[in-house]
């Protein structure tokens, strides 16, 4: 089953297959007409959705971004929807289409206004943002930029047409400010823009139009990644059969905490059994074992001091490990992990602390590995200060190390050897607190344990990870969100998914 959904790619490569088909035969007011409808729709039921008056305004520059705006505004007009129009330039400065189909508006009624400030735009209703499209280049400036500050400032909800105009679609870079979108109505493909650098904090929902792009041209386009295909996610499941035992469900090992850390190594283990670990066994360094007194019942603990005999033993039944969560930087942390890392065999994901005493010998791994770094943590394993080129160094790294490779962030991508980088563009900011990291290594852990290969279970493990953090924002706010928290809507997570497998 596919993890690849939609492909991503650059404003420009986006042009590039447009103008082609173009040049190939294809129409291109028949694409806008195609485009138009589908965003004229996409307002109407976002309107519906939230009990909205009908009414929408539209920003109008002077490209085809523009004449979708005054496509979608036509047919909203003749569906009874109030809409009026603010065309930032002359009508004889824009693009063909888009003067076209500004006639095909006034000539059904519609008002257009040309302001010669951002205050005169009268910001009613729904925002259609048509200012800026995959022909945006630079910066914003003059009354552009200020009618992106002005209509930002209305708080009415904006719904951009293809990118947030302000962002630039080939690098996420916005300079200095961009349309905050409630949703981007993408057309075709989503723009890579969308989740890079500021980028991913200006399009709010993401929603796809279809403009008619035969798929020959999306195959033959240069993707850098794909979204990752939710749909396919229930199908990885793992299968329950009524007689498995908890060791056939997934014996987990982890190898996590240090004395003033038992919190990462519970979070972590606990994470592990809600993601449907049969067993799991944390080995702790000696010493705190009475930080772990309260630990949760299901969690077996066994300390260790230098000599790996126990551990050793017990990697003969398990079925993944982990290695990392609250771990500490101390040499002889390092020091024991040496001294059985050679001898794993099972799947296992290395976090935090576990990168850091592990760095540079991943390669020589023979067992499927999959790493799990925020950013600083991956900069510091490609000994960089910053990235020059985030999806290729990545990529390349995890190719050379042949593993798995998890960048958490928002989005986060999964990267691994000959498969395109995947984004999981799900989550909440809340999320962003300590202690979620920990979580997402023990859900992988057992999906891994649970039969999941290494790419599969990071995908399944990060989605059910954000949905969950998702889940707590929605019952209570992104601002009191902890880590344990996700535990507990980790049961939802399961209870969504396990229903649309059997749809
Ligand atoms: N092609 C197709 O088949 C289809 C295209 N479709 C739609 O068309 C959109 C692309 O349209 P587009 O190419 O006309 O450009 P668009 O994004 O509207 O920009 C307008 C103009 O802005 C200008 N500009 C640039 N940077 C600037 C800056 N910093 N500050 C100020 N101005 C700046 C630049 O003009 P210039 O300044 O170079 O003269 C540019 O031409 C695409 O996103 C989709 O919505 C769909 O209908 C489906 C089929
Ligand atoms: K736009």
């Amino acid at each position: 089953m596919s993890l690849e959904g939609y492909k991503v790619i650059t404003a420009r490569e986006m042009a590039r297959i447009e103008k082609l088909s173009i040049q190939e035969g294809a129409s291109d007011e028949g694409y806008m007409l195609k485009a138009g409808a589908g965003i004229a729709e996409r307002v109407a039921l976002f309107i519906k959705e939230k009990r909205l008056q009908k009414r929408v305004t539209l920003l109008v520059g002077k490209g085809n971004n523009g004449g979708d705006a005054f496509v979608a505004g036509t047919l909203l007009l003749k569906k009874g929807y109030i809409v009026q129009a603010y065309h930032l330039f002359p009508t004889e400065e824009s693009s063909p289409l888009c003067q076209k189909h500004k006639q095909a508006f006034t000539d059904a009624g519609g008002l257009v206004f040309f302001p010669k400030k951002a205050a005169e735009i009268s910001c009613k209703g729904v925002l259609l943002d048509g200012l800026l499209g995959t022909g945006f280049q630079g910066q914003l400036e003059g009354i552009l930029l200020d009618t992106v500050e002005h209509v930002n400032r209305s708080k009415q909800p904006i719904l951009a047409i293809d990118i947030p105009s302000g962002v630039n679609g080939n690098t996420g870079e916005v300079n200095p400010i961009a349309v905050n979108a409630a949703e981007t109505i993408f057309l075709g493909l989503p723009k890579i823009g969308f989740f890079l650098g500021e980028g991913y904090n200006y399009i709010g929902k993401l929603s796809p139009v279809d403009f008619g792009l035969e798929l020959r041209y999306v195959h033959q386009a240069c993707g850098m990644a794909h979204m990752l295909n939710e749909k396919n996610l229930p199908s990885l499941l793992p299968e329950l059969t009524r007689t498995r035992h908890k060791y056939q469900a997934g014996y987990v090992l982890a190898v996590s905490g240090s004395p003033g850390m038992p919190g990462a190594a519970m979070l972590t283990c606990l994470a592990a059994l809600r993601a449907g670990a049969g067993i799991i066994r944390l080995f702790h360094p000696m010493g705190m074992e009475n930080e772990l007194l309260h630990a949760p019942y299901e969690v077996i603990r066994t300390p260790y001091k230098d000599d790996p005999a126990a551990l050793l033993l017990e990697m003969s039944r398990a079925a993944a490990m982990l290695i990392g969560p609250g771990l500490g930087r101390a040499q002889e942390r390092g020091t024991f992990l040496k001294s059985f890392i050679d001898h794993i065999t099972v799947p296992t994901v290395i976090d935090a602390d576990g990168l850091f005493h592990l760095k540079g010998m991943f390669a020589k791994f023979p067992f499927p590995c999959v790493l799990t770094p925020h950013h600083r943590e991956m900069l510091q394993l490609l000994g960089k200060e910053k990235f020059d080129d985030m999806f290729d160094e990545c990529q390349k790294f995890a190719h050379e190390n042949a593993i798995t490779l998890v960048l958490k962030g928002a989005p986060t991508f999964i990267f691994h050897k000959d498969k395109p980088p995947l984004i999981i563009a799900r989550g909440d900011p809340g999320m962003a607190t300590a202690g979620t990291g920990d979580v997402l290594t023990g859900m992988i852990a057992a999906l891994l344990a649970q039969k999941l290969p290494p790419r599969e279970a990071a995908a399944l493990g990060v989605y059910m990870h954000a949905r969950a953090g998702e889940c707590v924002a929605e019952m209570n706010t992104s601002y009191d969100l902890i880590a344990s928290d996700l535990l507990e809507a980790l049961p939802r997570v399961f209870k969504e998914l396990s229903d649309l497998s059997l749809m």
